[in-house]
């Protein structure tokens, strides 16, 4: 079984759709380690909505912090401090989703970032959108991920429009393209699963 680490280029853009669809390819188990804010609907209560399978088991955030910020800072404020080491991956039989918070140089604390919390046997996804500027921040995703000795496995592009992006980073980079999603008016059960069954095969050969 395999772990699926879903990381994206910044916040909000588009990891819990894209984590609800591979839990629902792969009938996997979701965990969302650290939750800043999100009190009334969190990451794991979305992707709760949004999947079909009975199999998915939701796995309890290690951290569910109040204030929707990054999660150094919203631990503070809560008066905690995130340790590493408290951060343990929930034992499953199933494959397993696991969604990052924000992108990758996200602080945990004063050490740490989101980037901590990845093991080299995970397979990385990652997320980038379609504002001008993502082309950059998709690169420095991936470079980052190269300097801890990590690799992408592949990319999802949310809501890509301006011609070029995919291919340039395609040709810069060789990380392989999972799938491409457009705008989707009202994302709910059925859209997660056309979106699931059309990344499927692309998922299960990463
Ligand atoms: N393809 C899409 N079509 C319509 N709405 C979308 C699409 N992708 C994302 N959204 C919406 O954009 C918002 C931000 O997306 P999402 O919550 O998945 O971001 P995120 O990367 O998980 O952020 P965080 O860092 O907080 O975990 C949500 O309201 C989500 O439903
Ligand atoms: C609150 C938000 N939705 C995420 N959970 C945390 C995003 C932190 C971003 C920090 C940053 O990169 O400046
Ligand atoms: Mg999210």
């Amino acid at each position: 079984m395999n772990s699926y680490f879903i990381t994206g280029i910044s916040t909000d853009v588009g990891k819990t759709l894209v984590a609800a669809a591979v839990t629902q390819a792969l009938k996997a188990d979701y965990w969302k380690p650290i939750q800043s804010g999100g009190i009334e609907h969190s990451d794991r209560m979305e992707v709760q909505r949004l999947i079909s399978n009975n199999d998915t088991v939701f796995h309890k955030e290690r951290y569910f912090l109040e204030t929707p910020m990054s999660p150094h800072e919203a631990a503070a404020i809560d008066g905690i401090t995130i340790e590493l080491e408290e951060i343990k991956r929930p034992q499953t039989e199933n494959n397993l989703v696991i969604e990052g918070a924000g992108g990758l140089l996200v602080p945990l604390n004063d050490k740490h970032t989101i980037i901590d919390l990845i093991q080299p046997t995970d397979k990385v996804i990652l997320v980038s959108s379609g504002y001008l500027g993502s082309i950059n921040h998709t690169l420095l995703s991936i470079e980052v991920l190269k300097s801890r000795g990590l690799s992408c496995a592949g990319i999802i592009y949310n809501q890509v429009e301006l011609s070029g992006t995919i291919e340039v980073i395609e040709k810069m980079t060789g990380v392989p393209t999972i799938a491409h999603l457009s705008y989707i008016d009202s994302l709910n059960v059925d859209s997660v699963v056309v979106i699931a069954g059309m990344m499927r095969e692309k998922l299960l050969a990463l």
